[in-house]
């Protein structure tokens, strides 16, 4: 099975849920976490890519420089993204990017208008940055289509391109189809962005990896555009299921949620559904209501609630069995303190 890599969009496509109000301090927070969950690439600025913050797109308090200069300040892993639309972006303000910390670049253009992009690739490339072609809309273009536009990424030296579902429009079977035919006819590794509009992200992006995509998306608790990305959580937790090789760390990645975007959305009155203890339940194969008995057991024996139902997953234990619960908590408390 070939490598996957993830890209987290959580500070650049959510920051279209949160007004492309992430300030350098939100920033340091979530890329530091990031960064420590050993996620591949973060992406970060202004929703509508580089110098996005215009009437047009919507005002930022911050602009993109200082966005990427404080991840800059915490990523010591990840590769550094910025997101440039020819049009909206120019060459000159990738250099700047490149300046405050940027090495990697996701040059975005509609399906069909790669033509566009060639002389901000040809700039990438030469400046040295890690260059993705990310063709948006795919769902508007026949797959004919999508490869004579990918072709022209690859022709101007993209080293990876991305057939994205701007709109959460495209069905498992579009994204084999599409995918499929960019992966037999390209020499470049190719990547998958899915919204999860018709509550297909994950399984988007399954079928992406399945058809042969080595690069996916993902945001935190899937923050972004309309209903947002494929969970990075539920993506590594899902890969780590199907013993995918990733770099990504399964808990770290859920703290990143937990701990980093979930306090910087609270600090802005908003909200999510996230609830990451019963994602675990999926990943470990336990009966879905032990978890508020694991909840509290955890609270009880001050053990990882995580650590409780995958070892109940382990155990094979099933519904009316919920006394081994209290089992597995102490047995897991004194395993902590011994
Ligand atoms: C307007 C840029 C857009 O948000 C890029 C993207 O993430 C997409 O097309 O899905
Ligand atoms: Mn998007």
């Amino acid at each position: 099975m070939s490598k996957i890599y993830i890209t987290d969009t959580t500070l650049r496509d959510g920051s279209h849920t949160v007004s492309h109000k992430f300030s350098p301090e939100d920033v340091k927070k979530i890329a530091s976490s990031l960064d420590a969950a050993g996620i591949d690439i973060i992406e970060v600025g202004h929703g509508d890519g580089l110098t996005g913050s215009t009437i047009n797109y919507g005002f930022s308090p911050y602009n993109d420089f200082e966005l990427v200069r404080a991840a800059a300040s915490v990523v010591k892993n990840s590769k550094l993204a910025v997101l440039l639309i020819p049009g909206i972006g120019t060459v000159e303000d990738l250099e700047r990017a490149q300046d405050c910390g940027a090495n990697a670049v996701r040059v975005a253009t509609h399906v069909t208008e790669a033509d566009v992009a060639a002389q901000h690739v040809r700039a990438a490339k030469k400046m040295g940055l890690f260059t993705v072609g990310f063709l948006m809309m795919a769902h508007m273009a026949s797959v004919e289509r999508v490869l004579e536009e990918a072709k022209k990424f690859e022709s101007y030296g993209a080293d990876i391109v991305y057939c994205t579902d701007s709109a959460g429009a495209m069905l498992p079977v579009d994204v084999r189809d599409k995918i499929s035919t960019l992966v037999q006819n390209l020499s470049i590794p190719v990547g998958h962005h899915s919204h999860n509009n018709l509550g297909l992200a994950i399984g988007n992006s399954l079928a992406a990896i399945e058809s042969g995509a080595t690069y996916i998306d993902g945001s935190l608790s899937g923050l972004g555009a309309g209903s947002g990305n494929t969970s990075t959580d539920t993506l590594v937790a899902v890969m780590k299921k199907m013993n995918y090789d990733i770099n990504a760390d399964l808990y770290k990645t859920m703290d990143a949620s937990t701990n980093a975007l979930i306090p910087v959305l609270e600090s802005k009155g908003l909200k999510t559904n996230t609830n990451l203890d019963a994602m675990i339940l999926g990943y470990a194969g336990c009966y879905s209501s032990f978890l508020l008995h694991s909840r509290r057991a955890a609270e009880r024996f001050n053990v990882d609630v995580r650590d409780i139902i995958i070892e109940l997953g382990n155990r094979k234990a099933v519904g009316g069995q919920e006394d081994w619960i209290i089992e597995v908590a102490s047995d897991l408390s004194k395993l902590k303190n011994k």
